[in-house]
């Protein structure tokens, strides 16, 4: 099926010469029974804007094709998140010390508050962070996600907005709505997507309690908090000033991986936030061609870990194309359905289980 409608697109014609598929624009391909969705990259925002035409015609030719009962094709710019409407800055800055707090306080209207945690970078702590969310807001949840990676933001990009929160009456912030869920990140307070946050630890807790406190995230079942790796200030502003319920760690099972995992499992003890469960990603790789399964990283060095330290483990996500395709084009993995929107749907599913979503 995926060849043929690799096909079907190269008979979709680019006004500047080749078609869509000869032009290797075509990225997250997927077909789950009769439904098929991809997403359709352009250069540049502004070619992106003029490829309304095309995208029409590609979903047309798809659609005529004998089982496609569904095709949904989005528009996207390479290296560029979609284009945001224009919107008024918000009159409410995010940004300078914290204030004094006697001890941890609960966030108004919000019933559980789950931290996404790991000791190393770059382990998919962001990608497993926003796909959960909407995996929890698939399911009925009514579900917040804050980015408190700060200093490197990633969740505009890959929840697809950088539309900014507004705030009506001075004193919070109104969080945006993305894929059913509600969104606020320092990054869509900044002027462009180029521009650099450069702050000491306590403008970076000053920024968090902000984002935790001065937010309407009310009413929630559950506030997911996308942390940024390591153990710094702020998972310790967090740990501090919230009432957490507790962490997920994620990690891959390379051993340098769980290193750290297991120095951000210690450091949560320290502060006696409890650890809900833990997560191996990219844990194995099929090849698309041939079907191969590949352990890249390792394989169930995360499970073991759990069973050490008596912490529930959530699940195994794969190493997938897909899965990097769908968190560039801001459109979570989950969302397409398949083998990864169920792997989500059993992390999310057993948090509901035990109540903490
Ligand atoms: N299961 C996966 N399959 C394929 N790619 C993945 C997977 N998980 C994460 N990635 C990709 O790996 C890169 C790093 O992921 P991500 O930003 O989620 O990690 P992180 O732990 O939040 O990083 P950091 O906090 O250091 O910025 C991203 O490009 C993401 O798309």
């Amino acid at each position: 099926m995926r060849d043929k409608i690799m096909s079907t697109l190269s008979a979709v014609a680019m006004p500047d010469g080749g078609d869509l598929a000869s032009r290797d624009m075509i990225r997250a391909l997927n077909v789950d029974g009769g439904h098929v969705s991809f997403v359709i990259e352009a250069a540049t925002p502004e070619a992106a804007a003029g490829m309304e035409p095309q995208r029409r015609a590609a979903e047309a030719a798809v659609a005529a094709l004998d089982g496609v009962e569904k095709v949904s094709a989005i528009l996207t710019a390479h290296g560029v998140a979609p284009a945001k409407p224009a919107q008024a800055a918000p009159n409410l800055k995010i940004g300078g010390h914290p204030k004094p707090q006697a001890g941890p306080m609960a966030v108004p209207g919000v019933k559980n508050i789950i931290a996404i945690a790991s000791g190393k970078g770059g382990v998919g702590k962001s990608t497993v962070s926003s796909n959960l969310a909407v995996a929890l807001a698939k399911a009925g949840r009514k579900v917040g996600l804050l980015d408190a990676d700060i200093l490197g933001p990633s969740q505009p990009r890959m929840m697809g907005t950088n539309a900014r929160p507004s705030s009506p009456d001075g004193e919070k912030l109104v969080p945006v709505e993305a894929h059913g869920v509600k969104l606020m990140s320092i990054g869509l307070m900044l002027k462009s997507d180029r521009e650099s946050v450069v702050w000491r630890g306590p403008m970076l807790m000053g920024a968090l309690q902000q984002m935790l406190f001065q937010v309407d995230w009310a009413p929630l079942d559950v506030l997911i908090i996308d942390l940024p790796p390591g153990t710094g200030d702020v998972q310790l502003t967090l740990a501090q000033k919230s009432q957490l319920t507790g962490a997920v760690v994620v990690s891959t099972p390379q051993d340098v991986a769980l290193l750290d995992a297991r120095k951000a499992i210690d450091m949560f003890g320290k502060v006696n936030v409890p650890i809900l469960g833990l997560i191996e990603n990219m844990s194995n790789y099929i090849c698309p061609s041939c079907g191969h399964e590949a352990h890249l990283f390792g394989h169930g060095g995360v499970k073991a870990e759990a069973k050490e330290l008596g912490a529930p483990f959530l699940g195994e996500l794969p190493l997938s194309l897909d899965v990097r395709l769908a968190g560039d084009a801001g459109s979570p993995a989950v969302l397409d359905g398949g083998a990864i929107a169920e792997a989500y749907g059993q992390v999310a599913q057993s948090l509901m289980e035990r109540g903490l979503a």
